[in-house]
């Protein structure tokens, strides 16, 4: 059967956007989740006239958009407002991401970007196949420092909060080892998985 909805997915760090890359080269439109859900909460996003009505004008930016370091506070202090929060959110999020997966059009292959697809289960039913980039969690700590200068603690607990690795792999249908790999070599098994899944001729 030939895959038309990917789910790409992997830790902080491991080189997801680095493989979204190469397989939108190789053709694929990407539809990327953390991209869709920060752009719901900017200023005229979709989002925000329900997170006002939920939350109250303190979180809202003098811009008009999400103040997020006021809306992490309320959360922070606040169990339930993490859950309203996310109830606002989410069906928004998945709105966007099938209106963006639609619009690609049938034949297209599409990889959906989800950071937290693991964690929040309701992709299987979604994407054909399941890819997961792993790396070790020094590769991951190395990488965040180099590209963002985060403090080692700031990636430590980022890690700490994602799936562990272990069952990352395990909710995978391939895994590219992201480990020791030049990004040429990189790029060879992206074309591996582009040639095996997206051409395959029957549907
Ligand atoms: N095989 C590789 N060789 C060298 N550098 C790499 C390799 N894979 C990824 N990188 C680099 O590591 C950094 C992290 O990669 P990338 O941004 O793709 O990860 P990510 O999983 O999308 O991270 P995040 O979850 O933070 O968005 C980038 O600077 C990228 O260029």
């Amino acid at each position: 059967m030939a895959v038309r909805r990917i789910g790409l997915t992997g830790g902080i760090g491991s080189g997801k956007s680095t493989v979204a890359g190469l397989l939108v080269a190789q053709g694929a439109v990407l539809v990327d989740t953390d991209a869709i859900a920060r752009s719901i909460a900017l200023p005229g996003g979709i989002a925000m006239p329900a997170l006002e009505a939920a939350f109250g004008p303190g979180v809202i930016d003098p811009a008009g958009g999400l103040d997020r370091a006021a809306m992490r506070q309320i959360v922070f202090a606040d169990a339930g407002a993490k859950a309203r929060l996310e109830s606002i959110l989410h069906p928004l999020i998945g709105a966007e991401t099938q209106r963006q997966a639609a619009a690609a059009g049938e034949d297209a292959v599409v990889v959906f970007d989800v950071p937290l697809l693991v964690e929040s289960g309701r992709w299987r039913a979604i994407v054909d196949r399941v890819l997961v980039v792993d790396a070790t969690e020094e590769t991951q700590l190395k990488r965040v420092i180099a590209r963002s200068g985060w403090a080692p603690e700031a990636v430590k607990a980022v890690i700490a909060q994602q799936a562990p690795r272990r069952a990352r792999r395990a909710a995978a249908d391939a895994v590219i080892y992201n480990e020791s790999l030049t990004l040429e070599e990189l790029a060879q098994q992206v074309r591996g998985f582009w040639e095996r899944w997206a051409k395959s001729s029957t549907r």
